[in-house]
Protein backbone atom coordinates (compact mmCIF):
# COMPACT_ATOMS: atom_id res chain seq x y z
CA UNK A 1 0.00 0.00 0.00
CA UNK A 2 1.47 3.64 -0.76
CA UNK A 3 1.87 5.11 2.37
CA UNK A 4 0.57 8.72 3.09
CA UNK A 5 3.35 11.54 3.42
CA UNK A 6 2.60 14.69 5.10
CA UNK A 7 5.23 17.50 4.56
CA UNK A 8 4.88 20.17 7.04
CA UNK A 9 5.65 23.82 6.02
CA UNK A 10 5.62 23.68 2.70
CA UNK A 11 7.69 26.23 1.10
CA UNK A 12 10.55 26.11 -1.44
CA UNK A 13 12.63 21.99 -0.78
CA UNK A 14 8.57 20.58 0.11
CA UNK A 15 7.62 21.73 -3.34
CA UNK A 16 10.91 20.69 -4.95
CA UNK A 17 10.31 17.37 -3.28
CA UNK A 18 6.58 16.51 -3.74
CA UNK A 19 6.46 17.97 -6.84
CA UNK A 20 9.12 15.25 -8.38
CA UNK A 21 7.30 12.21 -6.66
CA UNK A 22 4.39 13.57 -8.55
CA UNK A 23 6.42 14.00 -11.88
CA UNK A 24 7.50 10.26 -11.20
CA UNK A 25 4.04 9.12 -10.35
CA UNK A 26 3.06 9.58 -6.64
CA UNK A 27 -0.08 9.63 -6.21
CA UNK A 28 -1.17 12.98 -5.56
CA UNK A 29 -3.94 11.75 -3.15
CA UNK A 30 -1.45 10.59 -0.65
CA UNK A 31 0.61 13.40 -0.41
CA UNK A 32 -0.68 15.79 1.97
CA UNK A 33 1.03 19.62 2.98
CA UNK A 34 0.80 21.93 5.56
CA UNK A 35 0.72 25.65 5.27
CA UNK A 36 0.05 28.36 7.91
CA UNK A 37 -1.55 30.99 4.66
CA UNK A 38 -4.77 30.13 2.68
CA UNK A 39 -3.33 31.91 -0.08
CA UNK A 40 -0.69 28.96 -0.41
CA UNK A 41 -2.64 26.37 0.65
CA UNK A 42 -5.64 26.85 -2.20
CA UNK A 43 -2.23 27.35 -4.63
CA UNK A 44 -0.93 24.22 -3.92
CA UNK A 45 -3.91 22.69 -3.70
CA UNK A 46 -5.16 23.83 -6.81
CA UNK A 47 -1.64 23.82 -8.61
CA UNK A 48 -0.85 20.09 -7.59
CA UNK A 49 -4.45 18.78 -6.30
CA UNK A 50 -2.63 17.35 -3.09
CA UNK A 51 -4.19 17.81 -0.06
CA UNK A 52 -3.21 21.13 1.87
CA UNK A 53 -4.00 21.76 5.79
CA UNK A 54 -3.32 24.29 7.76
CA UNK A 55 -3.45 22.13 10.93
CA UNK A 56 0.22 20.09 11.40
CA UNK A 57 -1.53 17.98 14.07
CA UNK A 58 -4.07 17.05 11.65
CA UNK A 59 -1.83 16.04 8.84
CA UNK A 60 0.37 14.01 11.67
CA UNK A 61 -3.08 11.86 12.48
CA UNK A 62 -3.55 11.35 8.74
CA UNK A 63 -0.03 10.08 7.50
CA UNK A 64 2.47 7.16 7.55
CA UNK A 65 5.39 9.39 6.58
CA UNK A 66 6.38 12.79 8.05
CA UNK A 67 8.44 15.17 6.15
CA UNK A 68 9.63 18.26 8.17
CA UNK A 69 10.48 21.13 6.01
CA UNK A 70 10.46 24.15 7.76
CA UNK A 71 13.24 26.37 8.69
CA UNK A 72 15.98 25.02 11.48
CA UNK A 73 14.61 27.36 13.83
CA UNK A 74 10.81 26.41 13.60
CA UNK A 75 11.68 22.97 14.23
CA UNK A 76 11.64 22.49 17.81
CA UNK A 77 8.22 24.38 18.02
CA UNK A 78 6.57 22.45 15.16
CA UNK A 79 7.93 19.51 16.63
CA UNK A 80 6.98 20.09 20.39
CA UNK A 81 2.87 21.00 19.52
CA UNK A 82 2.31 17.39 17.70
CA UNK A 83 4.93 15.28 19.62
CA UNK A 84 2.30 13.84 22.25
CA UNK A 85 -0.25 12.50 19.22
CA UNK A 86 3.26 10.71 17.35
CA UNK A 87 2.68 6.94 16.23
CA UNK A 88 5.38 4.61 16.76
CA UNK A 89 4.36 3.55 13.63
CA UNK A 90 5.18 6.39 11.74
CA UNK A 91 8.61 7.24 9.83
CA UNK A 92 9.83 11.07 10.28
CA UNK A 93 12.00 12.66 7.79
CA UNK A 94 13.91 15.97 8.50
CA UNK A 95 14.91 17.89 5.66
CA UNK A 96 16.57 20.51 7.83
CA UNK A 97 20.11 22.04 7.68
CA UNK A 98 21.97 21.39 10.88
CA UNK A 99 19.44 20.23 13.08
CA UNK A 100 20.28 16.99 14.07
CA UNK A 101 18.82 13.63 14.67
CA UNK A 102 19.63 13.96 18.55
CA UNK A 103 17.98 17.42 18.85
CA UNK A 104 14.68 15.70 17.06
CA UNK A 105 14.57 12.76 18.80
CA UNK A 106 14.81 14.60 21.95
CA UNK A 107 11.70 16.87 20.66
CA UNK A 108 9.75 13.91 19.51
CA UNK A 109 10.30 12.96 22.89
CA UNK A 110 9.42 8.94 22.47
CA UNK A 111 11.67 6.22 20.33
CA UNK A 112 10.78 6.79 16.52
CA UNK A 113 11.94 6.50 13.01
CA UNK A 114 13.55 8.88 11.70
CA UNK A 115 15.84 10.06 8.40
CA UNK A 116 17.91 13.48 8.47
CA UNK A 117 17.94 14.29 4.90
CA UNK A 118 19.86 16.97 2.98
CA UNK A 119 18.10 17.00 -0.50
CA UNK A 120 18.28 20.25 -3.38
CA UNK A 121 16.12 21.73 -5.32
CA UNK A 122 16.55 19.94 -8.66
CA UNK A 123 14.63 17.31 -6.73
CA UNK A 124 11.67 19.00 -8.51
CA UNK A 125 13.10 18.18 -12.09
CA UNK A 126 13.15 14.24 -10.85
CA UNK A 127 17.53 15.59 -11.30
CA UNK A 128 17.86 16.08 -7.07
CA UNK A 129 21.02 15.00 -4.85
CA UNK A 130 20.05 13.80 -1.23
CA UNK A 131 22.37 12.77 1.21
CA UNK A 132 20.72 10.57 4.14
CA UNK A 133 21.32 9.46 7.89
CA UNK A 134 19.01 7.44 9.95
CA UNK A 135 18.49 6.90 13.54
CA UNK A 136 18.73 3.78 15.65
CA UNK A 137 15.09 3.25 15.53
CA UNK A 138 14.71 3.04 11.39
CA UNK A 139 14.67 -0.54 10.12
CA UNK A 140 16.09 -1.43 7.10
CA UNK A 141 12.68 -1.78 5.21
CA UNK A 142 12.52 1.90 6.22
CA UNK A 143 15.73 3.26 4.96
CA UNK A 144 14.89 0.99 1.48
CA UNK A 145 11.72 2.89 1.50
CA UNK A 146 13.81 6.41 2.13
CA UNK A 147 15.92 5.26 -0.82
CA UNK A 148 12.99 4.74 -2.98
CA UNK A 149 11.42 7.80 -1.93
CA UNK A 150 14.74 10.28 -2.86
CA UNK A 151 15.27 8.11 -6.08
CA UNK A 152 11.87 9.29 -7.26
CA UNK A 153 13.17 12.99 -7.67
CA UNK A 154 16.91 12.36 -8.58
CA UNK A 155 19.40 9.91 -6.88
CA UNK A 156 20.83 9.78 -3.07
CA UNK A 157 23.59 8.73 -0.96
CA UNK A 158 23.51 7.34 2.59
CA UNK A 159 26.74 8.91 4.80
CA UNK A 160 28.37 6.50 7.60
CA UNK A 161 28.71 9.62 10.38
CA UNK A 162 26.20 12.41 10.97
CA UNK A 163 28.85 14.70 11.05
CA UNK A 164 29.40 13.98 6.87
CA UNK A 165 25.91 16.24 6.70
CA UNK A 166 27.90 19.42 6.76
CA UNK A 167 29.76 18.02 3.89
CA UNK A 168 26.88 16.85 1.70
CA UNK A 169 25.02 20.16 2.57
CA UNK A 170 28.43 22.38 0.96
CA UNK A 171 28.65 19.89 -1.78
CA UNK A 172 24.93 19.39 -2.95
CA UNK A 173 22.25 20.97 -0.64
CA UNK A 174 23.97 24.10 -1.07
CA UNK A 175 25.22 23.99 -4.18
CA UNK A 176 22.64 24.60 -6.55
CA UNK A 177 22.98 27.91 -5.52
CA UNK A 178 26.93 28.20 -6.48
CA UNK A 179 26.07 26.94 -9.79
CA UNK A 180 23.11 29.47 -10.01
CA UNK A 181 25.92 32.40 -9.08
CA UNK A 182 28.64 31.32 -11.55
CA UNK A 183 26.01 31.42 -14.43
CA UNK A 184 24.75 35.21 -13.31
CA UNK A 185 28.29 35.91 -13.73
CA UNK A 186 28.58 34.28 -16.98
CA UNK A 187 25.42 35.46 -18.74
CA UNK A 188 25.81 39.15 -16.81
CA UNK A 189 29.45 39.01 -18.93
CA UNK A 190 27.98 37.79 -22.25
CA UNK A 191 25.41 40.51 -22.24
CA UNK A 192 28.12 43.17 -21.56
CA UNK A 193 30.30 41.74 -24.25
CA UNK A 194 26.69 42.88 -26.84
CA UNK A 195 24.78 39.34 -26.70
CA UNK A 196 21.42 39.41 -25.47
CA UNK A 197 20.68 38.13 -22.03
CA UNK A 198 18.11 35.26 -23.70
CA UNK A 199 21.05 34.32 -25.90
CA UNK A 200 23.84 34.41 -23.45
CA UNK A 201 21.77 32.50 -20.77
CA UNK A 202 20.61 29.70 -23.15
CA UNK A 203 24.90 29.56 -24.09
CA UNK A 204 26.14 29.52 -20.99
CA UNK A 205 23.33 27.25 -19.32
CA UNK A 206 23.75 24.65 -21.27
CA UNK A 207 27.00 24.59 -21.66
CA UNK A 208 27.08 23.51 -18.09
CA UNK A 209 24.59 20.93 -18.47
CA UNK A 210 26.91 19.34 -20.96
CA UNK A 211 29.90 19.55 -19.16
CA UNK A 212 28.38 17.93 -16.46
CA UNK A 213 26.64 15.11 -18.50
CA UNK A 214 30.14 14.59 -19.65
CA UNK A 215 31.30 14.33 -16.35
CA UNK A 216 28.12 11.73 -15.21
CA UNK A 217 28.46 10.02 -18.39
CA UNK A 218 31.94 9.75 -19.62
CA UNK A 219 34.50 7.63 -17.88
CA UNK A 220 37.17 9.82 -17.24
CA UNK A 221 39.22 12.12 -15.17
CA UNK A 222 37.85 15.44 -14.86
CA UNK A 223 41.25 17.29 -15.56
CA UNK A 224 40.97 15.13 -18.70
CA UNK A 225 37.71 16.54 -19.70
CA UNK A 226 39.31 19.88 -19.41
CA UNK A 227 42.67 19.36 -20.60
CA UNK A 228 40.89 18.39 -24.21
CA UNK A 229 39.36 21.67 -24.41
CA UNK A 230 42.55 23.38 -23.44
CA UNK A 231 45.03 23.91 -26.60
CA UNK A 232 48.42 25.08 -25.65
CA UNK A 233 48.51 28.90 -26.56
CA UNK A 234 44.37 28.68 -27.33
CA UNK A 235 41.64 30.66 -25.80
CA UNK A 236 40.65 28.69 -22.65
CA UNK A 237 44.23 28.38 -21.74
CA UNK A 238 43.95 32.04 -20.99
CA UNK A 239 40.41 31.88 -19.07
CA UNK A 240 42.16 29.25 -16.51
CA UNK A 241 45.25 30.80 -15.80
CA UNK A 242 42.39 34.20 -14.91
CA UNK A 243 40.73 31.59 -12.86
CA UNK A 244 44.27 30.31 -11.42
CA UNK A 245 45.07 33.91 -10.72
CA UNK A 246 42.49 34.42 -8.39
CA UNK A 247 43.20 31.34 -6.77
CA UNK A 248 40.04 29.29 -7.87
CA UNK A 249 40.51 26.52 -5.74
CA UNK A 250 41.02 28.48 -2.54
CA UNK A 251 37.40 30.98 -3.35
CA UNK A 252 35.63 27.09 -3.52
CA UNK A 253 37.48 25.93 -0.17
CA UNK A 254 36.24 29.24 1.40
CA UNK A 255 33.01 29.32 -0.32
CA UNK A 256 32.31 25.41 0.97
CA UNK A 257 33.91 26.20 4.54
CA UNK A 258 31.30 29.15 4.67
CA UNK A 259 28.62 26.63 4.22
CA UNK A 260 29.76 24.00 6.26
CA UNK A 261 30.87 26.35 9.20
CA UNK A 262 27.25 27.66 9.11
CA UNK A 263 25.42 24.12 9.55
CA UNK A 264 27.68 23.39 12.56
CA UNK A 265 26.66 26.46 14.59
CA UNK A 266 22.99 25.84 13.42
CA UNK A 267 23.46 22.02 14.68
CA UNK A 268 24.78 23.94 18.06
CA UNK A 269 22.50 26.00 18.43
CA UNK A 270 19.65 23.36 18.02
CA UNK A 271 21.69 20.81 19.38
CA UNK A 272 19.95 18.12 22.07
CA UNK A 273 22.47 18.73 25.07
CA UNK A 274 21.54 22.51 24.56
CA UNK A 275 17.85 21.94 24.79
CA UNK A 276 18.65 19.48 27.93
CA UNK A 277 20.06 22.20 30.20
CA UNK A 278 17.62 24.58 28.91
CA UNK A 279 14.88 22.01 29.70
CA UNK A 280 16.22 21.22 33.14
N1 LIG B 1 15.75 25.54 -0.19
C1 LIG B 1 16.69 24.62 -0.36
O1 LIG B 1 17.36 24.57 -1.40
C2 LIG B 1 16.94 23.61 0.72
C3 LIG B 1 16.35 23.71 1.95
N2 LIG B 1 16.60 22.78 2.92
C4 LIG B 1 15.93 22.87 4.20
O2 LIG B 1 14.54 22.88 3.97
C5 LIG B 1 13.89 23.60 5.00
C6 LIG B 1 12.91 24.58 4.37
O3 LIG B 1 13.63 25.46 3.54
P1 LIG B 1 12.86 26.23 2.38
O4 LIG B 1 11.84 25.33 1.78
O5 LIG B 1 13.89 26.82 1.52
O6 LIG B 1 12.13 27.36 3.25
P2 LIG B 1 10.73 28.05 2.96
O7 LIG B 1 10.68 29.24 3.83
O8 LIG B 1 10.53 28.22 1.49
O9 LIG B 1 9.67 26.97 3.48
C7 LIG B 1 9.37 26.74 4.82
C8 LIG B 1 7.89 26.88 4.97
O10 LIG B 1 7.51 26.48 6.28
C9 LIG B 1 6.40 27.28 6.64
N3 LIG B 1 6.21 27.20 8.10
C10 LIG B 1 6.93 27.79 9.07
N4 LIG B 1 6.44 27.46 10.29
C11 LIG B 1 5.39 26.63 10.06
C12 LIG B 1 4.48 25.96 10.89
N5 LIG B 1 4.52 26.08 12.23
N6 LIG B 1 3.54 25.18 10.33
C13 LIG B 1 3.46 25.06 8.98
N7 LIG B 1 4.30 25.67 8.13
C14 LIG B 1 5.24 26.45 8.67
C15 LIG B 1 6.75 28.66 6.14
O11 LIG B 1 5.63 29.49 6.04
C16 LIG B 1 7.37 28.30 4.78
O12 LIG B 1 6.40 28.34 3.76
C17 LIG B 1 14.95 24.28 5.83
O13 LIG B 1 15.07 23.61 7.05
C18 LIG B 1 16.22 24.14 4.98
O14 LIG B 1 17.35 23.99 5.78
C19 LIG B 1 17.40 21.69 2.67
C20 LIG B 1 17.99 21.54 1.48
C21 LIG B 1 17.88 22.50 0.41
O1 LIG C 1 20.60 27.70 2.80
C1 LIG C 1 20.08 26.88 3.55
O2 LIG C 1 20.19 27.00 4.78
C2 LIG C 1 19.38 25.69 2.96
C3 LIG C 1 20.05 24.40 3.33
C4 LIG C 1 20.71 23.91 2.08
C5 LIG C 1 20.20 24.77 1.05
N1 LIG C 1 19.44 25.72 1.52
Amino acid sequence: MTPSIAFIGVGNMARAIFSGMLVSGYPADKIIGTSRTAEKRDHYQQTFGISMLADNGEALKRADVIVLCVKPAQMQAVIDAFAAHVRADQLFISVAAGVELGAMEHWLGQPVALVRSMPNTPSQLGAGMTGLIANAHTSDEQKSWVTELFSSVGDSVWVEKEEHMHTVTSLSGSAPAYFFRFLEAMIKNGVEQGLDEETSRKLASLTMMGAARMVIDLDEPISQLRKNITSPNGTTEQALLSFEASDIDKIVADAMTACVNRSKSLASDFSASKNESKDG
